[in-house]
């Protein structure tokens, strides 16, 4: 009798789903899991993928095409952004998605994980194209969103006003205003304050932690950022308010660097009338490839998927990497640069911020008080020191890489959750 030969888990592909499966499998392994329970970790319980008709503002037709993924929802209602880039694939919001499920379970934020993609590049279209887009998307998802099924937030090329959007389109259909069936809502609707900024305060509160736990004070450590959207500029701001000497900063137009560190204030002010970081007064244009190799100590990737991958991880020199993006760091790479020592603090806790107070947003909507600022920039320092030292202390204990500490951490959290509900008989 001949054995078939077993069958993968789920397809490789390549790129970033390739990484997220290739993270999945190393926790299953190092918690000893069987197939079938690594299957029913990799699989998403529910996909979908939509067409979105666009009457353009000149009058012609064009058909874009959307997707929302739920990779799981044993430990609470599905939540991720929704991504709006000319890059936008299934096989991409997938990886997103589970990303999202091992983010949330890891910081003990009560969901699952999700994501939504458009492929759109939001620069060419103009801000009337794009509400009809969002709400024609909206309109196509909704049976399988809702404030106890899947709340989406924002992510790349999205913002507050598209989460009003969506929030307006749900509720016109139901026929009731619903603000928690999105976060990251603007204030007037029903946000949170900090939430903008709660990614990349979360990012800077593991980065500091990063630099003294290798001995590194704030005031002598240089840092470069990739991407200077809602992730990268908040981070390059919260550094170089902490003391670290930000050198460069890239967007995807191009790349600026001062080796005395760049002037904040004036970056901002120059990214906001031009919506590029090219040609800053002050700061020498540099390849946007040269940044993620420069001689610093710390490197924030916070722009998009698989910059950090084999072919440059070699000669990356920064100490540590914390990853503002989802996904940077290419499976290959991630070995290269354990090999080579540096301190990678994987995604699903880097910037986890921005989903921690998108659950406070939810949270604050059904209670009469809102926290200030303050407050909730004190409940998410308080988490995210939490996930640092409760990841670092597991990665020591059990000489882990501290991605393999994270995502060991995160899956075994939703394996117990799927096991202690029980599979349908
Ligand atoms: N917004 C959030 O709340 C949030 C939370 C967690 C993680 N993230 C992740 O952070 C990353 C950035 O998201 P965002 O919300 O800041 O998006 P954004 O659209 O606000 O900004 C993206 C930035 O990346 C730049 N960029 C794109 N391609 C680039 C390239 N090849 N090189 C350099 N820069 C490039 C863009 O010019 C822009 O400055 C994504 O991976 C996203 O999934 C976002
Ligand atoms: N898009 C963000 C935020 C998700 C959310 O707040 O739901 C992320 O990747 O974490």
């Amino acid at each position: 009798m001949t054995t078939a030969p077993a069958a993968p888990v789920i397809a490789r592909t390549n790129g970033p789903l390739d990484d997220a499966l290739k993270q999945l499998a190393d926790a299953v392994g190092l918690l000893n899991y069987d197939e079938g329970l690594h299957h029913l970790l990799a699989k998403p319980r529910r996909e979908m993928a939509v067409s979105i008709p666009l009457r353009r503002d000149n009058g012609t037709i064009e058909v874009l095409s959307g997707y929302r993924v739920q990779h799981n929802f044993s430990r609470g209602p599905a939540k991720g952004g929704l991504r709006f880039s000319p890059d936008v694939s299934l096989d991409e919001v997938r990886a997103l998605a589970m990303w999202m499920t091992w983010k949330c379970a890891l910081l003990d934020v009560p969901y699952g994980g999700a994501k939504g993609g458009v492929t759109i590049d939001p620069a060419r279209y103009s801000s009337n194209e794009l509400s009809r887009v969002t709400r024609r998307y909206t309109n196509e998802i909704l049976p399988i969103i809702g404030p106890d099924v899947d709340i989406p937030a924002p992510d790349i090329g999205t913002d507050e006003q598209t989460m009003a959007w969506i929030m307006d389109a749900y509720s016109a259909n139901v026929g009731y205003t619903v603000p928690a069936v999105v976060t990251g809502k603007p204030v007037s609707l029903g946000g949170s304050l900090g939430r903008p900024s709660a990614t990349s305060r979360g990012v800077v509160h593991v980065a500091l932690a990063a630099l003294s736990y290798r001995g590194i004070a704030a005031s002598d450590a240089t840092a470069a950022v990739q991407g200077f959207g809602k992730v990268g500029a908040g981070s390059a701001q919260f550094l170089a308010e902490a003391g670290v000497r930000v050198v460069a900063v890239s967007d995807q137009y191009g790349a600026v660097h001062n080796e005395f560190g760049l002037d904040m204030p004036s970056l901002h002010a120059y990214v906001s009338n031009t919506g590029t970081v090219s040609g800053f007064a002050g700061a020498d244009p540099i390849d946007p490839n040269e940044l993620l190799t420069l001689d610093v100590d710390l490197l924030v990737p916070a722009a998009v998927e698989s910059v950090i991958d084999a072919t440059n991880a070699h000669r990356i020199q920064a100490t540590i990497v914390v990853e503002g993006a989802n996904g940077p760091t290419t499976a290959d790479a991630d070995e290269i640069l354990r090999e080579r020592g540096i301190l990678v603090v994987p995604d699903i806790l880097a910037n986890a911020g921005g989903v921690i107070v998108s659950y406070f947003e939810w949270v604050q909507g059904n209670q009469a008080y809102w926290w200030t600022a303050d407050e909730v920039d004190q409940r998410l320092a308080s988490r995210m020191k939490q996930g640092w030292t409760s990841v670092l202390d597991m990665a020591i204990r059990r000489d882990l890489t501290l991605r393999e500490a994270a995502t060991v951490t995160a899956v075994s959290r939703v394996a117990d959750a799927h096991l202690t509900r029980g599979l349908y008989p």
